[in-house]
């Protein structure tokens, strides 16, 4: 890696020497563990890069590091092994900084724990303002309280808000100093589905408007698909893949990536077979739309289960010892126990699992 010395900027490692060419954020070969009754792995080797000004998401089963990660890059938690190099420069870890955190980077965490329950959510935001410029402090608090839609709660208290409003008071909170990275985990979790949508396009007009870094963790992928540009999966501490939301679903590198973005069929070679599909690969991946369904008494299928879920139904299928997810449009009618054709619009092949 190329280095040229200029000036540390004042959240730097004495000594340290910056890289040059690397994206906003990077991560090098980063382990962590943590000793218990049992040590755990909880992240392992892990290198990534994150790109200025775009939504990248950290997704994964419970346990698989996600967490972990994301305290990584903040420099709260010290790796075993490895680095992260925000603009080049390492981040310091927590015994090299007085204040654990990058100074550029500012996280929201699950629990709400940093919001003073007892003020208000003016005092919440505006205290994270030092009183040297009052004008500007005032400015500040009062244009992202309505960039994020609480400016009518300026005066409850914490206590009194909702799950959804707090954590829009939380976002505000993190935001109002400007960071050039917020880093959010599970940042939807309190926040029905009704008001996620809305917060998510909240969150993407700001990272338009200002051109912010945003790292969010999920747990359910699904609702980060729409706003990542990148997804980063990560299985038992281990990065699994990193690219477009588009590209991992319909080319998902594995069966795990298939699993966690869509309710996937995961075939062998004998029942892709049986769905017509001459292959060499030894696993087939069909998300539920991929396939469609007709009624037909002389159909292999039948169905077994059928789950309205309003505009569309899941409807289970089955033939010998092969069962199928099928997404359904809720317009077309079938019932319990119906012989149907199956129709495969669209499957992809991995080679290695
Ligand atoms: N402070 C800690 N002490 C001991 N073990 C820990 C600690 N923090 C995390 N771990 C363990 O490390 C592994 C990864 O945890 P992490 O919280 O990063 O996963 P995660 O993917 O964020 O999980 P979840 O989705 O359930 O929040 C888990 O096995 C967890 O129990």
């Amino acid at each position: 890696m190329a280095s040229i010395s200029i000036n540390p900027p004042s959240c730097s490692v004495p000594n340290d020497v910056q890289h040059v060419g690397l994206p906003l954020i990077h991560g090098e070969n980063l382990s962590r563990s943590f000793q218990g009754k049992e040590p755990v792995v909880a992240v392992s080797s892990l290198s990534f890069d994150i790109n200025e000004g775009e939504v990248t998401a950290i997704i994964g089963e419970s346990g698989s590091g996600k967490s972990t990660m994301l305290r990584l890059i903040y420099g709260l938690l010290e790796p075993d092994g490895g680095e992260v190099r925000y603009r080049g420069w390492r981040v310091p870890n927590p015994r090299e900084k007085l204040i654990p955190g990058h100074d550029a980077m500012r996280m929201v965490s699950q629990g709400f724990d940093d919001l003073n329950t007892y003020a208000n959510v003016w005092d919440n935001v505006a205290s994270q303002l030092p009183n040297t410029d009052l004008e500007a402090k005032f400015n500040k608090t009062n244009a992202i309280l309505h960039r994020l839609r609480i400016a009518h709660l300026t005066k409850q208290r914490i206590a009194d808000l909702s799950g959804g409003e707090k954590q829009r008071v939380a976002i505000a909170r993190a935001l109002v100093k400007e960071p050039e990275v917020l880093l959010m985990d599970e940042p939807f979790n309190q926040v029905d589905a009704s008001f996620r949508e809305t917060l998510q396009q909240d969150i993407l007009h700001i990272v338009e408007e200002t051109g912010l870094t945003v790292v969010l963790v999920s747990h359910d992928p699904a609702e980060v698909l729409a706003m990542a540009d990148q997804l980063i999966v990560l299985r038992a501490g281990h990065l699994v893949a990193a690219n477009a939301p588009a590209l991992l679903y319909r080319q998902p590198p594995d069966s795990y990536t298939a699993r966690l973005l869509a309710k996937s069929n995961i075939l062998n070679q004998a029942a892709a077979s049986a769905l017509g599909i001459k292959t060499a690969a030894s696993t087939i991946i069909i998300h539920p739309e991929w396939l469609s369904l007709r009624e037909s008494p002389s159909g292999d299928f039948h169905i077994v289960d059928i789950q309205f879920k309003g505009f569309y139904q899941v409807v289970a299928i089955q033939h010998a010892s092969i069962g199928l997810q099928v997404i359904v449009s809720s317009a077309i009618d079938l019932r319990q126990g119906m012989q149907v054709g199956v129709r495969v619009i669209r499957f992809h092949e991995i080679e290695v699992q």
